[in-house]
Order: C-alpha cells, then structure tokens, then sequence
C-alpha cells in the first residue's frame, strides 16, 4: 500500500517533470550560477550551544493545516531578530503549503535558508540554489543510496550544504559513507508520523564523527532543547510550536537560552561563507 511518503515523492517527480518542461535543467543551472550565494548553513550552526534552525511551515501531513496564513519572510524575520541561526523553509506545495518563493522571499532576508522538501532529482538542488538557499534536505529513507550520494554531490558542487536526514542505525551508516557533514536525526516516522522522542540519544552515537548533529521535529519547549543539549545535539530543528508561537521572536530566544548560548538573543552578524562563489560552483 502507498505511504504518505510514496506520494510525497510521487508529487515531487511530477514537479520536477512539470518544471523540466518550463525550463530545461541546462538553462535552470546557468540562471542559477548567475544568482547571489546565500549565505552559508552549516557554519551558522557551529557556534556555541545549540543552534535553533526555526522553519516555516503551513500544514503538514500529520496536522492538517497549523497556520494557512503565515507570511514566509515576516515569520522568518521575527525568527532572525529571536536569534535563530538559521530558517529551514518547506518548499513541498500539496501537503506542507510552501513554495519556491517562499524559499527566495526568506533567502532574501540575507538568512542562511534550508530547503526542506522531498529531494529526488538534481533539479531540485539547482532550484534551491536559484532561490538563494544555503542548504538542502536529503532524506536517505526516500533515496537508495547511490542517488543520496549523487543528489549529495550535486548540492555540494552547487555551493551548497546538505543535512542529510536518518531514521535509524542503517541510514546513519550510510550518512557516513557519503560523506555527510550535517546529519539530523528526525523524531518523525514519516510514514506512520509517529514521534520516537528517545530516537536522537540512541542515533547520536552511530552518526558520522565529525558531523554536525541536529534533532529534528516534535521539540515542542525549551525541557525538549535542554535534553537535546544533553544528547549531543548541535542544532535543533523546530517547526509546529515556532508557527503556533503567539511571539515566535520571544519563542527562539527563550529556547536558544535553554540550549546553553551565553550569548543568546538578536542575531547581529551574518555567518562567514567559506563556499565557493556562483562561477566557482558552475
Ligand atoms: O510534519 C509532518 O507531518 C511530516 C510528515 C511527513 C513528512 C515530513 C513531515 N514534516 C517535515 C519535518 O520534518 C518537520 O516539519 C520538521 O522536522 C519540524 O517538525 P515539528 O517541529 O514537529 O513541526
């Protein structure tokens, strides 16, 4: 039987085939080179304490919709002046309510920006380097594992960073084979959507030794980023309770305190980007 994921990846190959035909990948890629760099993802995650990457999110699979009438780049400002490192974007139209201009509407806000959508064809990498992103999600529950490393690859021949996303022990291995340099663990069963609140403190050993680790989905308050200070992660991932926040500024700054940043609060300078240029990544 079809999981929510099956047509999550069946609507995403469509997309791409959709977009193909309005814009051949040759001609995408070149428009691409020719756009501003966004500012780098996985440096602005290195800092002290842990990270919060805030993401801007209408509905979802799980929820239905949880906030049809956010406007992308003012959430994501309020999450900037909170102190979030980072913005991770849902981009995935049918079910989560995002779009590409979304992504390119928060990019332009000169914060570092995270395509979270359903990967399945290099397309889409050069699209979120068009839009301005700095990274991309790779799911490696929804790839084999050549083409995790072949989209992996493509991302990073783009200019951009790549958190690579695992469910368990077998994935988190071949996170490490790839190369993996930002790994999330997602709480998420994203067939059943199910929440393994334990998943992050038992994965968090297995994942690659020098990666970054980020705690994806169901961080609901600042108890849930004390414990993944103490599990280890770098970063976390948050969502539902960012876009259901009635001060989503407030909301980042109280759970970036709780993640251990002396110097928690408005973020005030832009991450250093160490990637190479746009005609460096052609
Ligand atoms: O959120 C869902 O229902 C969902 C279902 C199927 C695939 C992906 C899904 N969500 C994407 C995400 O990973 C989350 O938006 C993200 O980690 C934030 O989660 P949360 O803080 O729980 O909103």
């Amino acid at each position: 039987m079809a999981t929510y994921l099956d047509d999550l990846l069946l609507g995403a190959r469509r997309r791409v085939e959709a977009a193909v035909a309005r814009e051949p990948l040759a001609a995408l890629r070149e428009r691409a080179v020719d756009a501003p760099v966004g500012p780098a993802f996985a440096a602005a995650l290195a800092g002290a304490g842990v990270s919060v990457i805030a993401e801007v999110k209408r509905a979802s699979p799980s929820k239905g919709p949880i906030a049809p009438d956010l406007n992308a780049p003012t959430q994501a400002a309020a999450y900037v002046e909170g102190g979030a490192a980072a913005v991770s974007v849902l981009t995935e139209p049918d079910r989560f309510g995002g779009s590409l201009a979304d992504l390119a509407d928060v990019a332009a806000l000169g914060v570092p920006a995270l395509r979270k959508d359903f990967l399945v064809d290099p397309y889409q990498v050069w699209e979120a380097r068009a839009a301005g992103a700095g990274a991309v999600l790779l799911i490696a529950a929804a790839l084999d594992e050549p083409t995790l490393a072949r989209l992996h690859d493509e991302a990073r021949s783009a200019g951009l960073d790549v958190l690579v996303e695992i469910h368990d022990e077998a994935e988190a291995a071949a996170a490490g084979r790839i190369g993996a340099e930002l790994v999330g663990v997602n709480a998420r069963d994203l067939r059943t959507f199910v929440l393994d609140r334990d998943g992050f403190a038992r994965l968090r050993p297995h994942l690659p030794e020098r990666a970054l680790a980020v705690a994806e989905s169901g961080v609901r308050d600042a108890d849930d980023v004390r414990r993944a200070a103490a599990e280890g992660a770098d970063a976390v991932l948050v969502g539902e309770a960012l876009v259901r926040a009635a001060d989503p500024r407030a909301t980042v700054a109280a759970l970036l305190a709780a993640g251990g940043d002396a110097t928690a609060g408005p973020a005030t300078a832009p991450a250093v980007d160490h990637r190479p240029t746009g005609s460096e990544a052609r």
